[in-house]
C-alpha cells in the first residue's frame, strides 16, 4: 500500500502542493488528474522522493521513501518514474539504453528481454536506432519500455502518451497497461488527457491548485462529479441553471451538469433551443445551440442539424438529482 500523508511542498515563492493525502492498494491503477500547473508533477516527484517536501510523509508497504537529502542516488529503488524528459541516453542505441536498465545478474538473458520489452512498445525494428534519431512519440515509447525493464514495485508516468500519434496510441496503452495489470505493477498516470486514463484507471485522484478535490472510483466521479471541474476532466460538459428544466426544476438555487451525449432530442420538451453550428466529431455531430432563456448547450447528434432549426432537448429524470452542482463551486 502507498501512503501519501499530509505532503506539502514549495518552490521558492509557489505553493505547489498542499496538505495532500491519499492511499493506494498495492497493483491497483490511479490517475492524477487537474488542469495545468495543479501539482500533479510535483506530487510524482515527491513520491519518488526526488523532492524533499516541506512537510509529511510518504510510505510504501509501511516503509518511509525518504528524501533526495538522505539518499545518494534520489529516486526510491522499489519504484520508477517516466518524466517529460524522459532521461534516456541520446548517443547510445535504443537497446542499449534499455540494456543499463536491467539487472547485472542473468546477463545472457538480456537479449530476449529486450526484445519482450521492445515489443510490448512496438519499437522492435529500432534497436539499433540512436536514440537522439527518434522522434519525440518513440523516445516517449523507448522510456516507457526502459521503465518496466526490471518490473518496478510503483510506476510513475507523467504525461506518458503526450507526443504518440493516434494511429498507435489505442492500442500501446491497452498492450501496455494490461502488461502492467498482469505484473501486479501499482501504477499513478498523470494525465489531463481523459482518452490516457478513464479506460485504464481504477481510480482518479483529482488536484486543483496544489490541493485533492476528489479521490474515487473512475465510474463513480463520471457519473457524479461534484463540480464543474471535476466533470471536465472527462471532456466538454454543460453547466445550466437548474430552472433551464421549468416545472420539473426541483426548489433549488442550483446548476446542472450535463455531459453533451446526455441530452436526448424530444418533442415538445422543456429546452428548446436555436441550431448555430454543427462541429464534425467522426462518429456523431457536436452541435453548439443557444436556448431560449441565454445559456449556450452543446449535445450530440448522429446527423448535422440546419442552422437556424429549432430543437427540443430533454435531460433524463435520473440524471437531475444527482448533477446538481450549487452555484458557487
Ligand atoms: N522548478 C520550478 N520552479 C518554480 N516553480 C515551479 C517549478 N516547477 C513547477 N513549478 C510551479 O509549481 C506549480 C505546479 O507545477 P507542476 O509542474 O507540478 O504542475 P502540473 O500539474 O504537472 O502541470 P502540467 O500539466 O502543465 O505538467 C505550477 O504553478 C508551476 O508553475
Amino acid at each position: 500500500m502507498l501512503e501519501v500523508i499530509n505532503i506539502s511542498f514549495s518552490y521558492e515563492e509557489v505553493r505547489a502542493l498542499k496538505n495532500v493525502s491519499f492511499i493506494l492498494e498495492k497493483g491497483k491503477h490511479m490517475a492524477i488528474m487537474g488542469e495545468s500547473g495543479s501539482g500533479k508533477s510535483t506530487l510524482l516527484r515527491v513520491i519518488y522522493g526526488l523532492l524533499a517536501p516541506d512537510g509529511g510523509q510518504v510510505y510504501w508497504q509501511n516503509s518511509q521513501v525518504m528524501g533526495p537529502n538522505f539518499q545518494l542516488i534520489a529516486g526510491e529503488r522499489s519504484m520508477k518514474l517516466v518524466s517529460q524528459d524522459l532521461d534516456l541516453m541520446p548517443y547510445i542505441s535504443v537497446g542499449e539504453n534499455i540494456r543499463q536498465n536491467l539487472s547485472a545478474f542473468d546477463m545472457e538473458s538480456h537479449d530476449e528481454r529486450i526484445q519482450e520489452l521492445l515489443s510490448i512498445v512496438e519499437m522492435e525494428t529500432y534497436i539499433d536506432t540512436k536514440v537522439k534519431n527518434l522522434s519525440g512519440g518513440q523516445k516517449q515509447r523507448v522510456a516507457l519500455a526502459r521503465a518496466i525493464a526490471q518490473e518496478p514495485e510503483i510506476l510513475l508516468l507523467d504525461e506518458p502518451f503526450s507526443n504518440i500519434d493516434q494511429f498507435l496510441k489505442g492500442k500501446l496503452r491497452l498492450q501496455f497497461f494490461a502488461n502492467l495489470k498482469e505484473k501486479g505493477i501499482t501504477l499513478i498516470t498523470a494525465s489531463h488527457d481523459p482518452e490516457d486514463v478513464i479506460p485504464f484507471t481504477d481510480s482518479i485522484l483529482v488536484i486543483e491548485k496544489g490541493r485533492i478535490l476528489a479521490q474515487e472510483q473512475t465510474k463513480i466521479l463520471f457519473d457524479k462529479p461534484r463540480s464543474r471541474y471535476i466533470a471536465s476532466l472527462f471532456g466538454y460538459v454543460n453547466e445550466l441553471p437548474i430552472e433551464i428544466l421549468k416545472d420539473k426544476a426541483p426548489a433549488e438555487d442550483s446548476n446542472i451538469l450535463i455531459y453533451p451525449h446526455e441530452f436526448q432530442v424530444s418533442e415538445n420538451s422543456d429546452i428548446e433551443v436555436y441550431v448555430v453550428n454543427n462541429h464534425f466529431k467522426g462518429s456523431h455531430y457536436l452541435i453548439e445551440s443557444i436556448a431560449k432563456d441565454g445559456p449556450t448547450i452543446y449535445f450530440n447528434h448522429p446527423n448535422a442539424i440546419k442552422a437556424h432549426s429549432q430543437i427540443s432537448l430533454s435531460i433524463p429524470e435520473p440524471l437531475i438529482n444527482k448533477r446538481m452542482v450549487s452555484k458557487n463551486v
